[in-house]
């Protein structure tokens, strides 16, 4: 089996590393690996301690042998978290690859799934129904800026962070047309309750507009605690998504019903578009202005306090840090930066201890 990935790792003084006598030795000189908190498919997810900082993240691992024709996925995934960094998507910190395992580190979540969140409220009041709303659309707009549509939007799929703002994870079905946002796709895939009439009625689509009718199902989700369309029977429930009706519960204001009507729209033509969206009435109520949809956290823009820091960890100068960290290896040079980062980002600094 070939490596997905690069070469095995070089570490940080320049001596190549011998690949791990064990698939996990290079990820536990790394990581304190703890409990299993997610499992599904061809993967499970476990939570770990960077052992540097001290910090918490998460650790996808699949197995290339179990993966089989899955293997593709996995790398479109990777790319995709590679190009996209941005503060509403869960970040890749480090990959580490060995003969037969992939191994994914991940911001940690743990307020876990927007799902559970919603199902332990029965549903959410419509200015926090907004809020969450705001923040999927601001990834999302990023992603389309970016050519890719994420093609799985559920509530399973956003986790929320510690302070209680949303990251959108897995990438496994995005897809980054060659010939731009507008060609049409083929695949059929997501969530059946998710997916876009276009999409289950076999037809080509276009990735922002079946994206935009899931983010519609979503905010469905967010505001009345139960989905548009629904059935046990995947048959019945086509039905009912090609068909387009679904009810509105008296609690839902007309400004969330115009919305709604517009976004689960069974014409794509006739479908809000982003840009639509990003303006909508119902959008900027109660805040200041419209959706900042670009990323804070762009790797073209390099947060030169994390790259001070580094350098006094590893006995760098700037210079030579910001050229490491610019290879953008994701190896532990790239996941102490995103560590030092994400806290930046959240208004706290982290210091990183004297090297043993
Ligand atoms: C792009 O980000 C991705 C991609 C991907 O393929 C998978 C994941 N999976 C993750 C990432 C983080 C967590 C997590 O931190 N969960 C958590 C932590 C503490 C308490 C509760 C949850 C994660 O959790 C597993 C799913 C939750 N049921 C999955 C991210």
């Amino acid at each position: 089996m070939d490596f997905l990935l690069k070469a095995p790792e070089i570490a940080i003084n320049g001596l190549k590393q011998n690949m791990a006598s064990s698939e996990y030795d290079v990820i536990r000189s790394r990581y304190h690996l703890k409990e299993t908190i997610g499992s599904g498919g061809f993967a499970k997810v476990k939570l770990a301690t960077h052992l540097a900082s001290g910090e918490k993240v998460a650790v996808k691992i699949m197995d290339k042998r179990a993966l089989g024709d899955d293997l593709p996925r996995v790398k479109t995934e990777i790319t995709a978290m590679k190009e996209l960094v941005h503060q509403h998507i869960c970040t890749l910190y480090e990959v580490v690859e060995t003969k037969h395992k992939i191994f994914m580190v991940i911001e940690y979540c743990p307020g876990g799934e927007l799902f559970d969140y919603i199902v332990a409220k029965d549903r959410l009041k419509e200015s926090e129904a907004r809020k969450f709303f705001r923040q999927i659309l601001s990834a999302v707009a990023y992603i389309h800026h970016k050519g890719y549509a994420h093609r799985d939007l559920k509530p399973e799929n956003l986790l929320l962070d510690d302070d209680q703002n949303l990251k959108l994870i897995d990438f496994g079905l995005a897809a980054r047309p060659k010939g731009g946002m507008e060609q049409h796709l083929d695949t059929c895939c997501g969530s059946p309750a998710y997916a876009a009439p276009e999409l289950v009625s076999g037809k080509q689509y276009r990735g922002a507009e079946a994206d935009i009718w899931s983010m519609g199902v979503l905010l469905y989700a967010l505001l009345c605690g139960f989905l548009p369309f629904d059935d046990d029977h995947v048959a019945t429930l086509y039905k009912k998504i090609l068909k387009g009706e679904y009810e509105e519960p008296r609690w839902l204001s007309d400004g969330s019903c115009d919305l709604l009507k517009q976004m689960l729209q069974i014409n794509p033509k006739k479908r809000i578009s982003m840009e639509e969206l990003l303006i909508h009435p119902w959008v900027k109520k109660g805040h200041s202005g419209t959706v900042h949809w670009n990323s804070k956290c762009e790797k073209n823009n390099l947060n030169t306090e994390c790259i001070a820091e580094m350098a006094e960890y590893y006995g760098k100068t700037k210079d030579d840090m910001m050229t490491i960290v610019t290879q953008w290896h994701y190896d532990e040079i790239t996941a102490v930066y995103f560590l030092l980062l994400n806290n930046f980002v959240r208004g706290c600094r982290l210091k990183l201890p004297p090297r043993s």
